[in-house]
C-alpha cells in the first residue's frame, strides 16, 4: 500500500515565489532555488472545510469525448498547471533537470506553469503515481494555486491516471499526452499531421474510458478501476473505440502513400548522387538555427520546444563548390512517446540515409552528455549507426568554456560552434567538406560549348580539377560519380597519337 501523508521531507518543490506563474526559462536555468517546504505550511489544515467543498472544476476544461472526431482536434487547452515528478534513480540534480524539461515541454504547449513537486519514491505507485498520501499533498498545491491541470513527468497507465484524477479533482494528464499535443500544435505538412493524429488515437484508444469518465465517477479506493467496473457507458465506448479504429487503419494507409511520394523524391536525389547531411539533435539545440546559418534559409526558429516538425530539406554547397542536402530534422526528447518514435520513424529513416550526420548538441545546457546520449539512443534504434557524425557543439557563446573543452575532449570529431554568432562556421563548413564522400571517377573530357550544362553538373556534383577552354570546347579534367562519369564518356578525347 501507498505511504499515509505523513511530513515530506522527500517532496521537493518549486519556489512558487512569481507571482505571475514560473517561466520555463527561469526553470531551465542551472540555480533554480528549490525550497523544501515547510511541512505544516501546506497540510491543508488551513482550508476550511467550505474552501474545500467549494472546490469544483473549471467550466469549459471537460475532456469528455463529445464525438469521436473531436479526437484529431481535441487540444488539452492547458492553462494553469502544476507538474508533478517521481525521482526514482539519478540524482536530484538529475530530477530536478527533468522536471524543468516539463516546465519548458508545458510552456510551449501554452500552459502556465505554477508550481512543481518531485516525489522520492523506488518505483511509481501502481494505483497513483505517487502515491495516495502524496496526492492527497498534490490536491492542497492544486487548491493553493488555482491550478487547473496536473501533468506528471512520465507514461501513466490509464488507471493512475483516473485515480490521481480522483484524488486532485483536475484534470490529470502525463508527458507522453504533452508531448502529443506540442506535435498536434506544430505539424505542418499533411504527412506530419497525420502522424500525429495517429499517434493520438493510439495513444487515446485505451484511455477512452478514463477520459471520459475519470471526474464524473467517483470510485473508493484503488481496487476497482479499469475493466472490473463496467457501466452503462460502455455500448457508447466500444462504438467510439472501433471507429476510433477504423479511422486509424484509414488514415495509416493514407500515411502508406504519403511515404511512397517521399520515398520518390529521396530516390531522385540519390540517383543524383547529391550528398545527404541530415542535421539531429535534442529539441531546441539549435539545428534549424544552424540550417539557418549554413544555407541563408529562413527556416523558423523559435525558443520553444519542437518548433521544426516537418523536415526540411536545402541545397547547400561546400567551400570548394560541391552541392549537398541539408535537412533539418525533427527534435528529440527524452522519453519520446513510443507512437510518435514509430509516427516520426520516416523523419528518423532519412537519418539513416544521409551521408553525414551533423549532430547537434546545446552547449550551454546543464547536461549536454545526456542530450548526445537520449539523441544517439534513437539513432542506434533506426539502424542509422554506420553514417559518420560530426559532433556540433552549438550555442558556444552562452555556454561554459569548461563545458566546452570537456565536450571537445571526449568527442572525438566535434567542433564547438555559435550559430547565433557565427562562430566556428566556416570551419564547421570545411568539416562537413572533408567528411562527404568524395566522388570515385577521375575523368579528362572534352565538352562541347553546346553542352554547357555538363559542364555545370561537373562543378556541383564532381571535384573539378583543371578546367581550360579550347576553341572546340571546354576542356574537364574532374572527379565524378560514375553516373556522371558515363555521361562524360562520349567526350573523351581520343589518346593522342
Ligand atoms: N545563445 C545562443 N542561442 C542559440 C544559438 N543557436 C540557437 N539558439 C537559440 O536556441 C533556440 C532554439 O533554436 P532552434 O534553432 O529553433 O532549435 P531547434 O533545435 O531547431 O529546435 P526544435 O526544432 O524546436 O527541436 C532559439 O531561441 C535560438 O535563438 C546559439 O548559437 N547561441
Ligand atoms: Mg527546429
Amino acid at each position: 500500500m501507498t505511504s499515509s501523508s505523513s511530513p515530506s521531507q522527500d517532496t521537493k518543490r518549486f519556489a512558487h515565489s512569481h507571482p505571475e506563474g514560473l517561466r520555463a526559462d527561469a526553470l531551465m536555468e542551472e540555480d533554480v532555488a528549490w525550497s523544501h517546504e515547510i511541512d505544516g505550511e501546506r497540510d491543508g489544515d488551513q482550508f476550511d472545510r467550505s474552501d474545500r467543498a467549494a472546490l469544483r472544476r473549471v467550466a469549459g476544461l471537460s475532456t469528455e469525448l463529445e464525438d469521436v472526431t473531436e479526437v484529431e482536434y481535441r487540444q488539452l487547452r492547458l492553462e494553469r498547471v502544476v507538474l508533478v515528478g517521481v525521482w526514482t534513480t539519478g540524482t536530484v540534480q538529475d530530477a530536478e533537470n527533468s522536471l524543468a524539461e516539463l516546465a519548458a515541454l508545458a510552456e510551449t504547449a501554452g500552459a502556465l506553469v505554477l508550481d512543481g513537486v518531485i516525489q522520492r519514491r523506488d518505483k511509481p505507485d501502481a494505483a497513483t503515481y505517487i502515491g495516495s498520501g502524496k496526492a492527497e499533498e498534490l490536491r492542497d498545491v492544486v487548491i493553493e494555486t488555482g491550478a487547473d491541470t496536473v501533468i506528471c513527468d512520465g507514461e501513466l497507465s490509464p488507471g493512475q491516471l483516473i485515480h490521481l484524477e480522483d484524488v486532485v479533482k483536475v484534470k490529470v494528464i502525463d508527458r507522453t499526452a504533452l508531448i502529443l499535443d506540442i506535435f498536434a500544435q506544430h505539424a505542418k505538412s499533411r504527412e506530419g499531421k497525420a502522424q500525429v493524429a495517429l499517434a493520438q488515437m493510439q495513444y487515446m484508444l485505451p484511455r477512452l474510458r478514463g477520459w471520459g469518465q475519470s471526474l464524473s465517477r467517483q470510485m473508493g479506493g484503488g481496487k476497482g478501476g479499469g475493466l472490473a467496473t463496467r457501466g452503462p457507458g460502455e455500448t457508447k465506448i466500444e462504438t467510439d473505440r472501433r471507429r476510433i479504429r477504423e479511422k486509424m487503419a484509414k488514415m495509416r494507409r493514407e500515411i502508406a502513400e504519403m511515404k511512397t511520394g517521399r520515398e520518390i523524391k529521396r530516390q531522385e536525389r540519390k540517383r543524383h548522387k547529391v550528398p545527404s547531411v541530415a542535421i539531429a539533435g535534442y529539441t531546441n539545440a539549435g539545428k534549424s538555427s544552424l540550417l539557418n546559418r549554413l544555407t541563408g534559409a529562413g527556416v523558423l526558429v523559435e525558443n520553444a520546444l519542437f518548433a521544426t516538425l516537418d523536415p526540411t530539406v536545402r541545397r547547400a554547397e561546400t567551400p570548394s563548390g560541391r552541392l549537398y542536402t541539408l535537412a533539418d530534422t525533427v527534435g528529440f526528447v527524452r522519453h519520446l512517446p513510443h507512437h510518435l518514435v514509430e509516427a516520426f520513424r520516416s523523419t528518423m529513416e532519412e537519418v539513416g540515409e544521409s551521408d553525414l550526420i551533423l549532430h547537434v548538441v546545446d552547449g550551454s545546457h546543464p547536461n549536454p552528455e545526456e542530450q548526445l546520449a537520449a539523441v544517439r539512443e534513437v539513432i542506434r534504434d533506426v539502424g542509422a549507426t554506420d553514417v559518420p557524425e560530426i559532433v556540433v557543439i552549438n550555442k558556444a557563446d552562452a555556454a561554459d568554456p569548461l563545458t566546452l573543452q570537456r565536450l571537445l575532449r571526449v568527442e572525438k570529431r566535434s567542433i564547438a560552434v555559435s550559430a547565433r554568432t557565427g562562430r566556428n562556421i566556416d570551419q564547421l563548413l570545411a568539416l562537413i567538406d572533408n567528411e562527404l564522400p568524395r566522388p570515385s571517377v577521375e575523368i579528362e573530357a572534352l565538352v562541347p560549348y553546346t553542352h554547357g550544362k555538363l559542364v555545370a553538373r561537373a562543378h556541383d556534383e564532381g571535384d573539378v580539377i583543371s578546367e581550360e577552354h579550347t576553341p572546340e570546347g571546354t576542356l574537364l579534367k574532374v572527379r565524378v560519380h560514375e553516373e556522371l562519369a558515363a555521361e562524360l564518356t562520349p567526350y573523351v578525347p581520343a589518346p593522342a597519337l
